[in-house]
């Protein structure tokens, strides 16, 4: 079957043909509709906390729909919030769109920005890996970040510096210098936060989102970085209609909310 991905002929709008989940009814990304949105005194008492070892990122490999950082789970944890138990971090990824005015998954009050950072976690309380977590309503935890344009993003330009040597799909190489990803985090910890989905097929309704308020600023030519990805194999010809196989945009419209809840913590 052909590959999904996000051109006329593959993108989100035929993924439920081969993945039926993605019409689910607790899909992501979704418009954060701000007045929508509960304060929760749970939430407030029991603070989000992270630990990442920067020296357990492995590899950033080009997936044929963006750069992934896979991680060594071990010695990493999130738990609070709206969390129960331990969830361990698995790998981290951008969504960015084909010029700065959209490129986020989830938008705010209707506004998208240039791109959005996803660092994706599994529940090892209860879960053996992130691919058996992947099946189970509370098996997965991603923090988003939502990116604007701004000054040049030192922690993410870690991972720029190594975007040439993954530049065709499926190409992957070591991350030698060790990338932090708490300092991808922005300052102000207040975050919405409700039941959805991966945004990707087979886009499993296995994950509790948690996304900040606060957007991290990302400069033009690292977001022009980005989308100097390929979406096809060194040497094969290009099979999707993109302008030459550039990945210039790899992101999810967004799905209704319907009857579920919207959470915030903090202003
Ligand atoms: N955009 S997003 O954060 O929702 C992700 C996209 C892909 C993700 S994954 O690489 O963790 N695969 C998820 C898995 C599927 C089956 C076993 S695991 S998470
Ligand atoms: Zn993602």
């Amino acid at each position: 079957a052909a590959e999904w991905g996000y051109t006329k002929r593959n993108g989100p709008f035929t993924w439920a043909k081969n993945y039926p989940t993605a019409a689910g009814i607790r899909q992501s990304p979704v418009d954060i509709d701000t007045a929508l949105a509960t304060s929760d005194s749970s939430l407030e008492s029991k603070p989000l906390r992270w630990k990442y070892v920067p020296q357990n990122t492995r590899t950033i490999v080009n997936s044929g729909h963006g750069w992934r950082v896979d991680v060594d789970s071990e010695g990493s944890e999130l738990v609070g919030g709206p969390l129960e138990g331990t969830y361990k971090l698995q790998q981290f990824h951008c969504h960015w769109g084909s010029s700065s005015d959209k490129g986020s998954e989830h938008t705010v009050d209707g506004q998208s920005y240039a791109a959005e950072l996803h660092l994706v976690h599994w529940n090892s309380s209860k879960y053996a890996d992130c691919g058996e977590a992947a099946d189970y309503p509370d098996g997965l935890t991603v923090l988003g970040v939502l990116l604007k344009v701004g000054a040049k993003n030192p922690e993410l330009q870690k991972v720029i510096d190594l975007i040439p040597s993954i530049s065709h799909r499926g190409e992957k190489t070591e991350v030698k210098e060790a990338i932090d990803p708490a300092k991808m985090l922005p300052k102000t910890l207040s975050y919405w936060t409700y039941l959805g989905s991966l945004t990707v097929p087979p886009c499993n309704e296995s994950v509790t989102w948690i996304l900040f308020k606060e957007p991290v600023e990302v400069s033009e030519e690292q977001l022009a970085a980005f989308r100097s990805l390929r979406c096809y194999k060194r040497g094969e010809e290009c099979p999707c209609d993109e302008v030459d196989g550039l990945l210039i945009s790899n992101y999810r419209p967004t799905l209704p909310l319907g009857t579920r809840e919207l959470r915030e913590c903090g202003s």
